[in-house]
């Protein structure tokens, strides 16, 4: 039934939230005189007031933006941590989390996915090793202008931090731990601030494209326990920078935690760390870190991907490698696995399953370079890495049709292309095991699946990213 809009785009609303939906949007429900009328805002908790600014206004519902929240949820929790954009749900307790999580993805496999029996389905929901501190890479920005969440204004002003939700110019000091990340670094971002204010360099300035400092990034190693940092710079005031004086004061810093200190040159406009003419320079230590995943190596370098939470990232492949292996292994030759990104799943295939043909297939060389030299490291030699695009490898190479037991997928957030799916089935595996970091598309595939007589026997979800709005499914699909 259709109604009149009670809101019209861009204007400023004040909403009470009285449910979330998948992706953590916060559900409205604003009595209308023809009845209810649902706003989504996402970042928001059940039980909170806030003021939004319309979006979308539809005849049937409404999307927001959150501007402020006004009054807390009884739900929340005081949290120690500064608070950033990156965990929009940290206040709410985990449990209860865990509990929206759950709810509205089994609800996304039923109406999406046409999965009546989604509640039975589920065979378990696995939560972080780690609840806090748990991420293994971070982004920082340098700012000439700063954000004040207090006052909810910006100002001139020289910042490291994270970047005003939904916005690309201004920034705010991160004062202390977020709860996510290294609590070492994050405490020290203050002083690193202080370091570059106090011998009078600036910071970048979106719109003028001018500044000295632009971003630090760290990445962590759990196994090693430490740190590699790269800070980027353009060359504007590169005369006056001291790098061993740099080096010196973050070995006092973080002290032995210090693995290695890149300086990257970066004087494109672009607003992104890695600049692609190499201008990289290891001043300190090591340019590259290893980490340990089911008991094999990886080695990480600035740019290559990694699993950003391995603790986690560890029980959702061991729970991907189980569904793959607890019913009869079958005597076709090859196990694929498809979007195979660095080789992780595809080598902890190989250590459970030395008597078949093992290939992995990844679009992205750098990702498949890195993967055969991990693999290669690990020791294994029954493995293929293939750069190439899934649906133009399957085009290319109909010899595999008939000879697989078990197909691994490891997508993307956007899925699978129908097209690529196609291909994908007529492969005739007996079983797919899904993986996904987005089970919106997951659901949709499900039902291109469905029709072609895969029939979803049970499926995982791990909560890979705590206080964020993001869920990790596993699905075991079979012919
Ligand atoms: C979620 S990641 C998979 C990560 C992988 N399982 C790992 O542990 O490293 C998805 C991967 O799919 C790759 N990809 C995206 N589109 C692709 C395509 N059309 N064909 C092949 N690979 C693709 C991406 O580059 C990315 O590495």
């Amino acid at each position: 039934m259709s109604q009149k809009r009670p809101f019209s785009r861009n204007q400023r609303v004040e909403l009470k939230i009285d449910d979330m939906a998948f992706e953590g949007k916060g559900i409205s429900r604003v009595e209308t005189e023809d009845g209810k009328y649902i706003v989504f805002v996402p970042n928001t908790i059940p039980g909170q007031v806030v003021s939004a600014k319309i979006i979308k206004a539809k005849n049937s519902y409404a999307e927001a933006k959150l501007l402020k929240v006004i009054t807390p949820s009884p739900l929340e929790v005081e949290m120690p941590y500064h608070p950033i954009p990156g965990a929009p749900y940290i206040t709410l307790p985990v449990e209860k989390q865990h509990e929206y999580k759950k709810n509205t993805t089994i609800e996304l496999f039923r109406r999406i996915g046409k999965i009546e029996n989604a509640a039975d389905l589920l065979d378990e929901f696995m939560s972080s090793p780690d609840d806090f501190h748990y991420r293994n890479k971070m982004e920082y920005s340098f700012s000439a202008v700063g954000y004040d969440r207090n006052t909810d204004e910006e100002f001139d002003g020289f910042t490291l931090g994270f970047k005003k939700r939904g916005q690309w110019l201004s920034v705010e000091q991160l004062k202390k731990d977020s709860g996510l990340f290294d609590p070492q670094i994050e405490n020290a971002l203050p002083a690193i601030s202080d370091y570059f204010t106090s011998r009078g360099f600036s910071a970048w300035h979106g719109l003028q494209h001018t500044g000295f400092c632009r971003f630090l990034t760290v990445k962590r190693s759990f196994s090693e326990d430490g740190l590699l940092i790269n800070l980027v710079t353009t060359s504007s005031e590169l005369d006056r920078f001291d790098k061993d004086e740099f080096v010196a004061f973050m070995k006092d810093l973080l002290g032995d935690r210090l693995l290695g200190l890149v300086h990257t040159l970066n004087d494109d406009i672009g607003d992104r760390p890695l600049t692609t003419d190499g201008k990289q320079n290891v001043i300190y230590g090591k340019g590259t870190i290893t980490e340990e995943i089911c008991g094999l190596q990886f080695r990480i370098s600035l740019e290559s991907f990694f699993q950003t939470n391995p603790a986690s990232a560890e029980r959702l492949y061991q729970k991907a490698l189980n569904y793959v292996f607890e019913t009869e292994p079958g005597s076709r030759p090859v196990v694929m696995d498809l979007f195979s990104g660095t080789g992780t799943i595809t080598q902890l295939l190989a250590q459970r399953s030395t008597d078949k043909e093992i290939i992995g297939v990844e679009l992205v060389p750098q990702a498949v370079a890195d993967a055969k030299k991990t693999a290669k490291a690990n020791g294994f030699d029954n493995l293929k890495f293939f750069a190439a695009d899934v649906g133009k490898f399957l085009l290319e190479h109909p010899e595999y049709t008939d000879k697989i037991d078990t197909i691994v997928m490891d997508p993307p957030r956007a899925g699978i292309a129908p097209k690529t799916l196609r291909k994908v089935i007529r492969l005739n595996a007996k079983r797919m095991v899904y993986v996904s970091c987005n089970p919106a598309t997951q659901a949709r595939d499900m039902v291109t699946l469905a029709e072609a007589g895969y029939k979803l026997k049970k499926y995982s979800l791990v909560d890979q990213f705590p206080h964020t709005a993001h869920i990790e499914s596993v699905a075991l699909f079979e012919r």
